[in-house]
């Protein structure tokens, strides 16, 4: 990455929390399940393949979801996600790689790891069927990082967010690509992002449409562009409403997910959520 680049002040403090946080202990090796085919299924039963996120909170999100991530995840199952991604970064997004373990548990469809790896030992954290990759802040790392990944049997994909940026993910050996379309230096989200850059990624290259998709037109609009998958996050959590919290970030000591019967509306509306993207 480019050191002297503009970023939001959360995505350097999400930068250098990333280079601190250390690796696992045991090499992971992974049988996983496959993302492609999994997308395949869902286009083969007339449903959009859609990565649902579970994410208890992010720099964007006031307050933080309390919902159990397994029942979170287990309604985005029913409502049709082809696949999950869950976050296991910790401070900003309230993410870890227990929850990871736990929902990858209790379903049956890819979970992907959504986190900001940095070095090879941070792979061996936590076993997932797909591990994300950041172009954007891993320059010359991009391509050994991928290869690591792969050797512990992952699947990857890379995240882009401009054109030269899918120049370096392709050189790289990326097969599944996602354009975010949130501008990580200003988190500014912006649906044309993916209509401009997807147009030079090659046919044979798994595309998905990463952010901002918050309706059923957006999600035919990402379609139409060329999105073999979309990852939407926000608009599928909309119903497991946040609590609110002071100071902009996930709290430190926040107490364990509730799994009780209030959240039960929670749970139908995420599942509801999720119904209607697919479905769009
Ligand atoms: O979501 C954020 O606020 C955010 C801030 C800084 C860096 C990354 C961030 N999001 C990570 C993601 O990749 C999104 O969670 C994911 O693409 C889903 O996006 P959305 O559907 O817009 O919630």
């Amino acid at each position: 990455m480019n050191e002297s680049e503009q970023l939001a002040p959360a995505v350097r403090s999400i930068l250098e929390t990333a280079r601190e946080r250390g690796g696992g202990g045991e090499r992971v090796s992974v049988d996983p399940r496959s993302l492609t085919d999994a997308f395949a299924a869902a286009e083969a039963d007339g449903r959009i393949p859609v990565v649902a996120e579970v994410k208890p909170t992010s720099p964007t999100t006031e307050g933080t979801r309390r919902a159990d991530p397994v029942r979170l995840a287990e309604a985005m199952v029913d409502g049709g996600a082809a696949a999950l991604s869950v976050l296991t970064e910790p401070e900003h997004f309230g993410g870890s790689p227990e929850t990871l373990r736990r929902v990858r548990a209790a379903v049956d469809v890819p979970v992907l790891r959504k986190d900001f790896l940095l070095r090879e030992a941070q792979l061996d954290t936590v076993e997932a069927d797909v591990v994300l990759l950041i172009a954007r802040f891993l320059g010359d790392d991009l391509e050994p990082m991928l290869e690591a990944a792969r050797e512990r049997g992952f699947q990857v994909l890379v995240e882009v967010h401009t054109v030269e940026e899918l120049e370096r993910a392709l050189d790289a050996g990326a097969d599944v690509v996602g354009v975010n379309n949130r501008d990580l230096a200003k988190l500014e989200v912006d649906l044309e992002t993916f209509e401009r850059v997807a147009p030079h990624a090659p046919d044979d290259v798994t595309l998905l449409a990463e952010s901002g998709v918050s309706s059923p037109a957006d999600a035919r609009r990402m379609r139409e562009a060329g999105a073999d998958a979309l990852l939407v996050g926000s608009a599928i959590m909309a119903g497991a409403e946040p609590e609110p919290r002071s100071d902009g970030r996930a709290s430190d000591e926040r107490s364990e997910p509730r799994a009780d019967e209030d959240d039960t509306d929670a749970y139908e509306t995420v599942r509801e959520n999720t119904r209607e993207l697919v479905n769009a």
